[in-house]
């Protein structure tokens, strides 16, 4: 069974110290563990790859076998039944929409001292996106990798996926296709992230490493972060849902065990005013676990990280929301916007009683690699802007610098150093 905690019985404070410590996403060991692999591929290159594969993924890999090629690609769509393509490139052309929104918009101006001003934004040259694939397959993460990727005009986009026992559902290959991604390498895992990292004899280094990816592929992330990007820790999938007790009871169970058989190490937590309507979520989430063939994660993940909390008013829900900043918040109450209002931290809101998290998963357009274990409180889901950066712009003429250099120059003096001032000042005089 989950925690089931009563806010009013249990405390706030309590209340979230249970909610939080029922979940250690990243232990010590995961780190010493990542630490190694990614010492073995810095040193050994497209042999370590190979060999944590065998460890790792079950089965036997060549180098030669790393990249996968055009041909490989195009049998792969051919395999696709036509209903999972049709899905995919709606899918596609909704993400795509959403994204083109986000593209940001150069600026310049000049200012009364006469002084040009402004920013630019140009793409990152090589983004790294990895593709989870230990569990379950998503060809829904490449779509949400790659397509931001590609509006925001980035020319490498080289994929990383694994294929536990050799393994690959054709449709991540066929949604490689549609989002235009460059390059496909079959690793995954902490040594392909630190493949696209510190690079390797078939794989060069990219610049920013995106995607989501479980505990070992969230602590690799952080490990190479400083010298490569990475976008946010977008780990074990998470999902918190404030509800009234006008919701059907089935409806909200599917939607908290939708995040709970992603990973053992997933969480899904309940926010209820309705003890009745708790007590019949948690028969309801027995049934569903119990029919599901992926009950056996779903139940690990619900018994272990689940949590359902009776909270007195809903006020006092978005309260303890907004400490625990989930990746995904479901507002199922009668007037969701008023709530809304409530919210400061989360990385996806779905308002309403027909807006299930699994809709944002897959077609509603916004991004689905969001910021898990309380980083919305500081991140924000992947975007265009991942996959930019902004160069500002400074142009004086001699009339300006006469006007803003002195200032310069006096804070050069100020601050010790010689050449600052007199690059100022040898303008000035001679100017
Ligand atoms: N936050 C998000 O935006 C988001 C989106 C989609 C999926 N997810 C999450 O992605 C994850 C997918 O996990 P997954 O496991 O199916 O695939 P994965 O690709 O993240 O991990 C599989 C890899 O993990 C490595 N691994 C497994 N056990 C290991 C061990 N003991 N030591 C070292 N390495 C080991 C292997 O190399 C394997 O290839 C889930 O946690 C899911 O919740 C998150
Ligand atoms: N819920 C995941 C993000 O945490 C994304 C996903 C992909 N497929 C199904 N779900
Ligand atoms: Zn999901």
């Amino acid at each position: 069974m989950p925690a089931r905690l009563d806010i009013g019985d249990d405390g706030f404070e309590a209340a979230f110290a249970r909610i939080l410590g029922a979940k250690r996403e990243v232990t010590a060991e995961v780190g010493d563990a990542v630490a190694e692999i990614i010492a073995q591929v810095r040193a050994d290159g497209d042999d370590a790859l190979c060999a944590l594969t065998s460890r790792f993924d079950r089965f036997e890999l060549t180098k030669e076998a790393l990249a996968i090629g055009q041909d490989e690609v195009e049998a792969a769509v051919r395999d696709c039944p036509e209903d999972q393509l049709e899905a995919l490139r709606l899918a596609a052309s909704r993400i795509e929409a959403y994204h083109a929104r986000q593209l940001p918009e150069d600026a310049r101006w000049t200012d009364e001292a006469g002084v040009t001003l402004g920013w630019r934004w140009t793409p990152i040259d090589a983004a790294g996106l990895y593709v989870p694939g230990g569990t379950a397959s998503y060809p829904s993460s490449v779509l949400m990798n790659a397509i931001p990727a590609r509006v925001a005009g980035v020319e490498r986009l080289v994929m990383v996926v694994p294929t536990p026992d050799r393994a690959l559902n054709p449709l991540v290959l066929a949604a490689a296709k549609l989002a235009g991604v460059t390059e496909i390498y079959r690793v995954g895992g902490a040594q392909a992230i630190a493949a696209l990292a510190f690079g390797t004899q078939t794989i060069a280094p990219v610049d920013k490493i995106v995607g989501p990816g479980n505990a070992f592929v969230a602590a690799a992330k952080r490990q190479v972060f400083g010298h490569v990007g990475i976008d946010s820790i977008a780990g074990p999938s998470e999902i918190a849902v404030i509800a009234d007790g006008g919701n059907d009871p089935a409806w909200i169970a599917a939607d908290l065990l939708s995040q709970s058989e992603h990973d053992p190490s997933s969480q899904s937590v309940l926010f209820t005013t309705d003890a009745a309507f708790a007590d019949a979520v948690e028969r309801e989430a027995e049934a569903q676990i119990e029919a599901s063939p992926r009950g056996r994660i779903a139940r690990a993940a619900w018994e272990a990280n689940g949590a359902v909390v009776t909270v007195r008013t809903l006020g006092e829900a978005a309260a303890l929301s907004n400490r625990l900043a989930p990746e995904h918040l479901e507002l199922a109450v009668e007037d969701p916007d008023a709530l809304l209002a409530q919210i400061r931290h989360a990385g996806a809101v779905f308002l309403g009683r027909h807006a299930p998290e699994a809709i944002g998963d897959y077609v509603a357009g916004p991004d689905h690699v969001l910021p898990t274990a309380r980083a919305a409180r500081y991140a924000s889901g992947l975007s265009v802007l991942d996959f930019v950066k902004r160069t500002t712009v400074t142009g004086l003429t001699a009339d300006a610098i006469r006007a803003i250099g002195p200032a310069a120059a006096t804070l050069a003096d100020a601050e010790g150093l010689p050449s600052h001032a007199q690059s100022v000042r040898l303008r000035l005089e001679q100017g």
